[in-house]
């Protein structure tokens, strides 16, 4: 297999990246093209040494609650054509899993996450840098809904950790990490015609390559 391509999409928690990212994949897929998606939440840091009542103190919307420098290896080894344990995150203890998961590349990696942008040690990796850009108000209300309903989150707590952490540590870092994108999708998860045109340009970066040997 040649070196993959690997796609980074980032933006605001509730701002689509993870739809966008299915519904791409699913595009794809449909034209027989073989896709591996990573998601940069599988690498925020263990807190196993943290009293589970604690866990909710800690600001996960800051570049260090993550370990970028495993997923920084895990990218070198992909491209060397090696495997990795690509690990496993819960929301509801605010940690890793015990479990990991071996992986193997795929000729498309598309890789999703916050701070994806932040990280100029990761951008050699990244073929193409993408920000999914869904206004802030959206991002709440898609956020309330999901976290009440999938990561076992009350409306109050979402507020809260949303005035407390989310909404400052958006400005400060990810907003500005809009700069570092090649592309801006607006609207989020469900933008086909962003999905359509990102989609063609994958399949047409991959015939490229096979035909440059
Ligand atoms: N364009 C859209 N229209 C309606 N709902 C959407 C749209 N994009 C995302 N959602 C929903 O909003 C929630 C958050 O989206 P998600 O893709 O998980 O965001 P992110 O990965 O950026 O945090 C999910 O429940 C998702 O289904
Ligand atoms: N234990 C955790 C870990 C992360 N979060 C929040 O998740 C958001 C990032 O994930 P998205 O899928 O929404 O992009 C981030 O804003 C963290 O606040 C959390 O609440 N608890």
């Amino acid at each position: 297999m040649l070196k993959p391509i690997i796609l980074a999409i980032s933006g605001a928690s509730g701002s689509g990246k993870s739809l966008f990212t299915q519904n791409l994949t699913l595009s794809l897929e449909k034209h027989e093209q073989l896709v591996l998606v990573l998601q940069e939440d599988h690498y925020y840091k263990s807190q196993d040494h943290i009293a589970v009542a604690d866990r909710a103190k800690t600001n996960y919307d800051h570049p260090d609650a993550f370990e970028h420098d495993l997923l920084l290896q895990h990218l070198q080894a992909l491209c060397n054509k090696q495997s990795i344990d690509y690990p496993s995150y819960c929301y509801k203890t605010h940690t890793r899993l015990q479990e990991t998961q071996k992986v193997q590349a795929k000729p498309i990696i598309i890789i999703e996450g916050i701070m994806l942008l932040t990280q100029i040690q990761l951008f050699d990796y990244f073929d193409l840098k993408v920000f999914v850009d869904t206004p802030l108000d959206v991002c709440l209300m898609r956020r309330m809904l999901r976290d009440t309903q999938e990561r076992g989150r009350t409306l109050d707590s979402v507020a809260r950790q949303y005035e407390k952490t989310v909404k400052p540590m958006y400005h400060k870092f990810i907003r500005p990490s809009k700069n570092f994108a090649d592309l801006i999708v607006p609207h989020g998860g469900e933008n086909f015609i962003a999905v359509d045109i990102l989609g063609a340009y994958l399949l047409n970066q991959q015939h490229g390559k096979k035909n440059n040997g």
